[in-house]
């Protein structure tokens, strides 16, 4: 218990509050000032301190959906939750991460305690915010938006007296809370350092957000006290072309600013100059003429100020979760064993960019990739498409014939888009190819040895094709033997991972970023048009962004993510075509007209610019 509020004081200061009925009178410094705030709040709400808080816990389904739209504040969380669990496994505690609303995302620790605290449903899934909850550690935090203690008889609801609890909001570089952790025991016991270690952890991961968003980027590190330069207690600021765009609270709070100063503060005006980015401990003044010390880590100096830099080389690739690196793996080795591959996945899932990716790792990768995509060519031209013809073969033949894709793809991949959308006489054919591996030209040239990997692909149930007649069962045995299934996007784990590291790949400017709230939105958005939906919103939002103003929550569609996580299209379609529309046309009218340049910067095709909006 805290030496400055005795039980006694703080029964003295419920008597008074809750039993006299006297909310609004101060209560003589018997409890501290927040949490008499907080107790006017929650009387402000009609809270009954004497009941049971009304809880509705999320089922399993609900909490496993929201955990994983959390999946990276929980990853960057975990090192502390793991040093934290040891000393809570020792001293009787839980650790608990909530998310922005106090909603349990994670509760570990002393198991006998864990039991008590489930009683007063202390656990995943419960909501712990102050309007629900009353006053308490993690929603009290996230509402005064600091680190606080909650002591026993301090919280609002009387059957929370058995519980001692610290926490502190979690921020993310731009200033929004993202969660909260929470180190909670027995009231009885005296946890005096529970909320330095919660503060110095939480300090610990707005490090690690810093660390993963600015890898190589200018970020001022800086301290009062030189000894605490390099520690979690450093404060950190980022700049971009001069100009404040990222901090932490102990790096605002040295320079004298506040959360207000990003996108807006420049260099100059926070300190009287920045020292050069040599990794070295520098002394100067902030912009009040206090000495601090500083290290600048990023760029050499010549790309640092007013010129904005070149975007650094990104991590390009498809992304695929490991499971189905595994399977892309695999599917490399039975290409090398000229096994037939087939890729099955709903529309948008990355089935040509998983069978580009096994031409790219096979010893084929030195030979063509021919795709076709079955769906697309019209039936009368396939044959001839595929299987070449000789001069004169029929009317409109090309003078000297044409070698056919099966011929081009000599050495190397041959890619059947849309297998399930082949005619089947063409599949008759296509099998003797595969049996005899040599094709005979239309117009009855020679047959021609012919050496290629087959991979196929279909968004579609090959098997049901088969039993309705439209599929040849002995084509399926031949291309079927070993199938790459990809996951639909809802399906994947860490999605809010994946929106960050498509948005990387796909915004070509690092002064354009997504707010932590925004990701979890668009993770937990259903996408059924998958990857290649999700790129396209991301484009839109990218065009629709201003640099160093992070995409909000706000600006998106509000369907997005707010309707559960499910394969059928929903009407926020519509709306994301809206929203995509407006996209382009901005990037049309900031390109001044240029057609070209416009689809350049939205990475789309002239002709699908034109067609969006001109012929909408
Ligand atoms: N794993 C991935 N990582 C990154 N981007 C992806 C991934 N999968 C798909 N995409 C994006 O989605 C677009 C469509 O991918 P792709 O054409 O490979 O899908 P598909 O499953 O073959 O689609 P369809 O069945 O409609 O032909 C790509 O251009 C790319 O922008």
């Amino acid at each position: 218990m805290r030496p400055d509020a005795s039980p006694r004081s703080v029964l003295a200061a419920r008597k008074q509050f809750f039993q006299h009925g006297r909310p609004d009178r101060p209560l003589d410094g018997l409890v501290p000032e927040p949490i008499l705030r907080s107790w006017q709040r929650c009387a402000a709400r009609g809270l009954d301190n004497a009941a049971l808080p009304r809880l509705e816990p999320l089922t399993a389904h609900e909490l496993s959906a929201i955990t994983e739209r959390h999946e990276r504040l929980r990853r960057l969380c975990r090192p502390e939750i793991e040093s934290l669990y040891a000393d809570a496994m020792q001293t009787g505690c839980v650790v608990i991460l909530t998310d922005a609303d106090g909603l349990i995302l994670d509760a570990l620790g002393n198991a006998d305690f864990a039991a008590r605290a489930a009683q007063v449903a202390l656990r995943p899934g419960v909501m712990w915010g102050e309007s629900s909850t009353g006053t308490n550690a993690v929603g009290t935090a996230l509402v005064e938006g600091r680190p606080i203690a909650v002591h026993g008889g301090e919280h609002y609801y009387d059957p929370h007296g058995i519980l001692s609890c610290s926490a502190a909001p979690i921020l993310d570089p731009y200033g929004q809370t993202v969660g909260a952790l929470d180190l909670s025991g027995p009231a009885a016991v005296d946890h005096r350092h529970a909320l330095g270690l919660v503060r110095l952890a939480v300090a610990q991961i707005e490090h690690r957000f810093f660390d993963e968003d600015f890898a190589g980027r200018r970020i001022l590190r800086l301290q009062a006290d030189r000894a605490l330069l390099g520690t979690a207690r450093e404060g950190v600021l980022v700049f971009e072309e001069d100009r404040l765009v990222a901090a932490n609270r102990a790096g605002l709070g040295l320079v004298g600013a506040d959360w207000s100063a990003l996108g807006a503060a420049r260099a100059d005006e926070l300190l009287e100059r920045l020292p050069r980015a040599d990794g070295q401990t520098h002394a100067l003044r902030d912009g009040a003429g206090r000495p601090l010390f500083c290290r600048l880590d990023g760029p050499p100096p010549s790309r640092m100020i007013g010129v904005l830099a070149p975007p650094a080389r990104r991590e390009q690739g498809p992304l695929f979760a490991p499971t189905e690196r595994e399977a892309i793996a695999r599917a490399v080795r039975m290409v090398e064993a000229d096994v037939p591959v087939l890729i099955r996945g709903e529309t948008g899932t990355g089935k040509e960019l998983a069978a580009r990716e096994i031409h790219r790792l096979s010893t084929r990768a030195g030979g063509p990739f021919v795709a076709v995509n079955c769906a697309a060519v019209p039936e009368t031209l396939i044959e001839s498409e595929l299987f070449g013809y000789e001069e004169g073969a029929f009317t409109g033949a090309r003078r000297h014939g044409r070698k056919g894709l099966l011929r081009e793809a000599q050495g190397g991949v041959l890619f059947l888009d849309e297998i399930g959308d082949m005619p089947l006489s063409l599949q008759s054919r296509l099998l003797r190819v595969l049996q005899d591996r040599e094709v005979a030209p239309l117009g009855g040239g020679r047959p021609v040895k012919v050496d290629f990997a087959l991979l196929c692909a279909t968004h579609r149930d090959l098997t049901a094709l088969v039993e309705a007649g439209s599929f040849r069962q002995d084509l399926y045995f031949r291309i079927a033997h070993y199938t790459v299934a990809l996951p639909p996007l809802r399906a994947l784990p860490d999605r809010a991972g994946i929106v960050r590291e498509l948005w990387r790949q796909l915004v070509d400017d690092e002064r354009l970023t997504l707010t932590e709230g925004c990701a979890a939105r668009l993770a937990g958005h259903g996408w059924p048009g998958n990857f290649r939906q999700l790129a396209g919103t991301l484009r839109a939002l990218a065009a629709l962004a201003e640099p160093y103003r992070p995409v909000e929550e706000a600006m998106l569609p509000p369907e997005i993510g707010t309707a559960p996580v499910s394969a059928s299209p929903s009407a926020s379609d519509t709306t994301l075509d809206a929203l995509t529309v407006e996209a382009m046309r901005r990037t049309l009218e900031a390109c001044g007209g240029n057609v070209s340049l416009a689809a350049r910067r939205l990475g789309i095709n002239r002709s699908t610019l034109y067609r969006r909006l001109f012929h909408a």
